[in-house]
Parts: structure tokens; C-alpha cells; sequence
């Protein structure tokens, strides 16, 4: 068996190599005639899987080791007969961690807690459900927004509008879908846009054309009230360097690229590989996962609880360092003689280069006996361990 895969795929040998041929290439390169042996695609969110790209080849099977889809034209796909999978929340705590590191930078920066804003959360799958529940545990009120998930009848939904209308903060974590009643590109157009309340945060970290992001720009120049933090872009990797510059966090697409993350992702799409060929698994990544960037965090005995656990959140994550370093590459590409070149390479360079980053379980927490219930209980509905 021949297997093509993206280069940034992390554990590829570890989980594949003894299913055959393995050849990686650049997601974004890669081309026809560099599949027209192989039997199995393996890919990211940067590779555009459609029928330009595999017709004519052998191609079988197609894994996306993430969670968004759009990449993929599954029409085409399921009517070519070609098996396709990917990998259902495998890096939403990296996304939860994203906001929560949003929220407390967003608060810091205006002088407002951010545990008594009511945060607004568009689209309640994997991602918004994961945000919905950490939130609920840390007692900040929340406002749910799922059309599909309540015209099947379950309870607990508000409209868009309505949601727009209540929430401070909007959150958003739809998959981007082009047609159909419920639609998702340009849900936020300018109409809605300039819906948002007074003084509103609006975070997506879902995909870029889910907001018009012409729109977006024209809004932010008639309204200074808006926080905003953008971690996709409608043209990505091309990034407006106006919208980015009126943006208050702006990250190249790395909201959920947590180590943990990918490797789930990996692992998610070696079982899907296993199961369409009829296999045990015969790789776990339990035993496979390299044991790097586990911390330990040390507080005083009895630390004041909103200042612990915003210590904790910005060990594990801080969006700050991500918003820095994107700045200084869109600075960079400007004087480029070729800028928008710049931009592409230096957003795909951000990204493959990722420091590395662990999730909230891989940093333990110790605390004095003395700490109180209540700090436990939200460090613990944050997702760290304690001891
Ligand atoms: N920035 C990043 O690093 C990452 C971005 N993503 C993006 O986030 C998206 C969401 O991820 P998951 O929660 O795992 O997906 P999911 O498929 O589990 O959940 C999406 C939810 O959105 C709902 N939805 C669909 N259309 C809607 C609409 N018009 N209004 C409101 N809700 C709507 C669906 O019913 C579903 O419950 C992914 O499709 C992907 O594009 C995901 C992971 C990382
Ligand atoms: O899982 C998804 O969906 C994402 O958006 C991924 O974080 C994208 O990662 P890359 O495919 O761009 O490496």
C-alpha cells in the first residue's frame, strides 16, 4: 500500500509506516501526479481534496487528521466511492484553551472581569459544547446558539439574533458550510455585525469566511466599543494586514494546535484506516506519545482564586505570545517586495514551526493546604489536574 500524507502530520511513521509506502509532501503542494500510485491520502486542513486533485488516481481512502471538513468535497468523494474520514474533536480542548486565554486577555486589556460576562457561543458541537461546559463550571453565564441542533427538538437553544442581542461575548465554532438553510459563510455580514451589543468581544476560531471579513474592517472603522480576536482569515494564508492591525488578537490559525491535538488527530485517523481495511489497532498513541512539555505549577498556600487560575490558564496557553508573533511576520512581509508572497509563506512558517504546546491535564498543580474549595473546584472545571 502507498500512502501520501502531509508533512505536518505528526507520528506518521510511528502509526503508518507498517501499512506500506509512506511519502510526504507540503499539504499545500501537493499534486495530482504525486498521487497516481498511491492508495491512501493523508491530510491536514490545507490540502483541497476534490475531484481536480484524485481523479485518475487509485486513490481509496482520504484521512483528515483534524476536525473541520470544508477542505474536502465530500459530494464528490462519496460518489467517486472513496472512503473518507476525520477526526471529531480531536484538538477542541486546544480551542477551549484559545478562548479562555482570549477572555482573560480581552479583561485585562479593558479593566472588566470577564466571569461576569455573558459569553455568546455559535455553534455547540464539539468545540462549543466543550467551551459551554468548562464555562458553566466556572459559573460564567453562557447563551447557546445551534439551529440544527434545535430543530431535532433538543431544549436550551436561542436564535442568532437573539444571542447577538444578549451576549457580551460571541464565540465562534461552526463548521463553514456554503449552502443549505443554515449556511454558515458570511453568518456574521455587516448587518449582524453591527448588531453586536456595546463594548461586545467577538472571537472566531471556527474558519475565516464564516465572517465577511470586508464587512468586519468597515464595522471596526465606525466602532472603537469592538474587541475582536481573529484567529482565522477569510483569505488565509493571506491575511489583511488593515483588519489584523484593527484587531485586538490576531493568530495565524493555531487556535486548536496543541500537541495533544494533532496527535489525537493522528491517531483518530490510523483507527478510521485500520477499520476501513478490516484491522486491529495495533499502535497506541498512549505508548507512542513523546513525554516533553509536562509542567508543574507550584502556587503559594492560600493564592487569591481568580489570580490562580488565570495563572494557571496562561501556563498552559497564553494567545498573547501567538498574537505577537503573528504581528511581527504581517510587519515583516509589508516591506517585502513581494508582500502578499511574504504573508502566505510567513503564516504557513508561523504555523509548521508551532512551539510546543500541552494541554491543561499535562500541567499539575500544586497547592497549599490551605488552598480554598473554591479554588480547587475552578481549577478543576478549568480541566487541571491538582494534587
Ligand atoms: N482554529 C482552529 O484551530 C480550529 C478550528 N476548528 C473549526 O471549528 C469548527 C467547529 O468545530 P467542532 O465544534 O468540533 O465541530 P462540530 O461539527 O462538532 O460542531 C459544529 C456545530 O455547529 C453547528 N452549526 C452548524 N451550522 C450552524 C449555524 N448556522 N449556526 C449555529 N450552529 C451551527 C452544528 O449543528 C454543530 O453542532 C470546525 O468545523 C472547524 O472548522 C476546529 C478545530 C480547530
Ligand atoms: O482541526 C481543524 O479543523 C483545524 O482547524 C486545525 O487546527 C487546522 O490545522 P492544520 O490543518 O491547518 O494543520
Amino acid at each position: 500500500m502507498h500512502i501520501v500524507a502531509d508533512d505536518n502530520i505528526p507520528l506518521l511513521s510511528e502509526f503508518f509506516a507498517g501499512h506500506g509506502r509512506l511519502s510526504v509532501f507540503p499539504g499545500r503542494q501537493l499534486k495530482t501526479v504525486d498521487l497516481m500510485d498511491a492508495d491512501v491520502l493523508l491530510v491536514r486542513s490545507v490540502t483541497r481534496v476534490d475531484k481536480a486533485l484524485l481523479s485518475g488516481t487509485p486513490v481509496r481512502f482520504v484521512g483528515t487528521c483534524t476536525i473541520g471538513t470544508d477542505h474536502l468535497d465530500l459530494a464528490w468523494l462519496a460518489s467517486a466511492g472513496i472512503q473518507v474520514a476525520s477526526a471529531p474533536g480531536c484538538n477542541a480542548r486546544g480551542v477551549v484553551e484559545y478562548v479562555l486565554s482570549c477572555l482573560l486577555t480581552l479583561a485585562e486589556r479593558t479593566g472588566q472581569r470577564w466571569q461576569e460576562r455573558v459569553v455568546g457561543i455559535v455553534g455547540v458541537g464539539q468545540v462549543g459544547s466543550r467551551l459551554a461546559a468548562t464555562l458553566d463550571a466556572l459559573g460564567v453565564s453562557t447563551l447557546l446558539c445551534d439551529p440544527l441542533r434545535a430543530e431535532a427538538g433538543e431544549p436550551g437553544f436561542v436564535g442568532l439574533d437573539e444571542l447577538l442581542a444578549r451576549a457580551d461575548v460571541v464565540s465562534c465554532h461552526v463548521p463553514l458550510s456554503v449552502c443549505g438553510a443554515h449556511a454558515t459563510r458570511h453568518l456574521f455580514d455587516e448587518q449582524r455585525l453591527h448588531s453586536l451589543r456595546q463594548g461586545s468581544w467577538l472571537i472566531n476560531s471556527s474558519r475565516g469566511p464564516v465572517i465577511d471579513a470586508g464587512a468586519l474592517e468597515q464595522v471596526l472603522a465606525q466602532r472603537d466599543d469592538l474587541q475582536v480576536a481573529l484567529d482565522v482569515w477569510e483569505e488565509e494564508p493571506l491575511v489583511s494586514s488593515s483588519l489584523a492591525a484593527c484587531c485586538a488578537l490576531a493568530t495565524p490559525h493555531v487556535a486548536g494546535y496543541s500537541l495533544d491535538g494533532k496527535l489525537r488527530g493522528t491517531e483518530q485517523i490510523y483507527q478510521a484506516l485500520c477499520d476501513y481495511l478490516g484491522e486491529s489497532y495495533q499502535h497506541q498513541l498512549a505508548n507512542l506519545a513523546p513525554l516533553t512539555g509536562q509542567a508543574r505549577l507550584e502556587l503559594a498556600a492560600s493564592p487569591p482564586a481568580d489570580w490562580a487560575l488565570q495563572k494557571a490558564l496562561r501556563c498552559v496557553y497564553d494567545v498573547r505570545d501567538d498574537d505577537a508573533r503573528m504581528r511581527q511576520m504581517l510587519q515583516q512581509a509589508q516591506t517585502a517586495p513581494d508582500s502578499a508572497a511574504a504573508c502566505r509563506a510567513g503564516f504557513d512558517r508561523l504555523r509548521k514551526n508551532y512551539p510546543l504546546r500541552r494541554e491543561a491535564p499535562l500541567l499539575s498543580i500544586g497547592l497549599g493546604s490551605a488552598a480554598s474549595a473554591d479554588l480547587k473546584t475552578s481549577l478543576q472545571a478549568a480541566g487541571f489536574s491538582l494534587d
